[in-house]
């Protein structure tokens, strides 16, 4: 069970999207990160039936993405760019979207309301204008509407894109509690968003997946490769030029820089702990 993805490939005219992908994504929250341009929307939007793919094979929960009725059966989506009616209230944005997937019978719906309003912890703002939730809240929104059918996968691209870090937190807690229960994929080019919520990650890099694994691996193979310490601002530019410069910290008269290096880069240099962000730095510099 879970999704399967063999040799996905998809083409925009001549510009390749994807080149070959290959992934199991089973339950809980899997990260997929990657820079812009990476091909993250396009396979999301590949897995939620929006577009086809021009080669390859997937399966969720065993049935083929071909099958379009049952896989949107299965799957909800919160796009990036998600809007509703603005002039609606919450509720009757929500009554509405569920008319148009098919709820139908009355009593039904207004109890999945109730029970997604609870679950995104919007019901207080049943009421209120969906013009005059904050971007947190209109977010909740949207996973309310991808909840509606009570899918096996969610899939949520960029949701934390313009949140506060209040915002932020409550939003990728509220993706944790909803992955304990089925496949919950975020993609996101924010690492933080992973560090704290998912076990299992994909970097897609132009097209292709540069690695697919648990973020605790990641960490594992950018172990020998991140060096901090001090040095002196005259030494900076030319560290700069010889490596990748994963932060720099002025400290009194001296620099406290951490870089990514197959080599140790200076004479003082030490190997740090790494983060998921220099993990994911190694990968899409091909730091060796
Ligand atoms: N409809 C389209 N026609 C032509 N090229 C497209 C189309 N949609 C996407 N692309 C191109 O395909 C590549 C992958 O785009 P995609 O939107 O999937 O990347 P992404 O990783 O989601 O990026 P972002 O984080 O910026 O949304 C990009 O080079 C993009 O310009």
């Amino acid at each position: 069970m879970g999704i399967v993805i063999n040799n996905l490939c998809k083409n925009y005219g001549k510009k390749v999207a994807l080149d070959g992908v290959n992934l199991q994504i089973n339950n809980g929250m899997f990260g997929l990160l990657g820079p812009n341009g990476a091909g993250k929307t396009t396979l999301m939007r590949i897995l939620t039936t929006l577009i086809a793919p021009t080669s390859g094979v997937i399966d969720i929960n065993g049935v083929p993405i071909g099958n379009r009725k049952s896989i949107r059966e299965i799957t909800g989506y919160l796009p990036q760019e998600f809007s509703v009616y603005p002039n609606f209230s919450v509720y009757e944005a929500l009554d509405y979207l569920a008319v148009l997937s098919g709820i139908n019978d009355n009593k039904m719906r207004k109890t999945i309301i109730n029970e997604r309003l609870e679950r995104v912890n919007l019901d207080r703002f049943r009421k209120v204008k969906v013009k005059a939730l904050s971007g947190g809240m209109k977010r909740r929104l949207g996973i309310a509407q991808a909840l509606l059918a009570n899918p096996k996968v969610l899939i949520v691209d960029e949701p934390t894109a313009g949140l506060d870090p209040e915002e932020r937190i409550r939003f990728r807690n509220m993706l944790g509690s909803l992955a304990a229960e089925r496949i919950v994929i975020l993609s996101t080019h924010i690492v933080e968003d992973i560090e704290s919520t998912c076990e299992h990650i994909a970097i897609l890099d132009n097209g292709k997946i540069a690695y697919s694994g648990s973020v605790g691996k990641l960490l594992e193979m950018a172990g020998d490769f991140v060096w901090g310490g001090l040095v002196e601002f005259d030494k900076m530019e030319s560290l700069k030029e010889s490596f990748t410069l994963l932060s720099s910290v002025r400290e009194s008269d001296s620099i406290r820089v951490r870089i990514l290096s197959g080599i140790k880069p200076f004479e003082t240099a030490e190997n740090v702990l790494p983060s998921i962000e220099d993990g994911y730095m190694k990968i899409i510099k091909g730091v060796v």
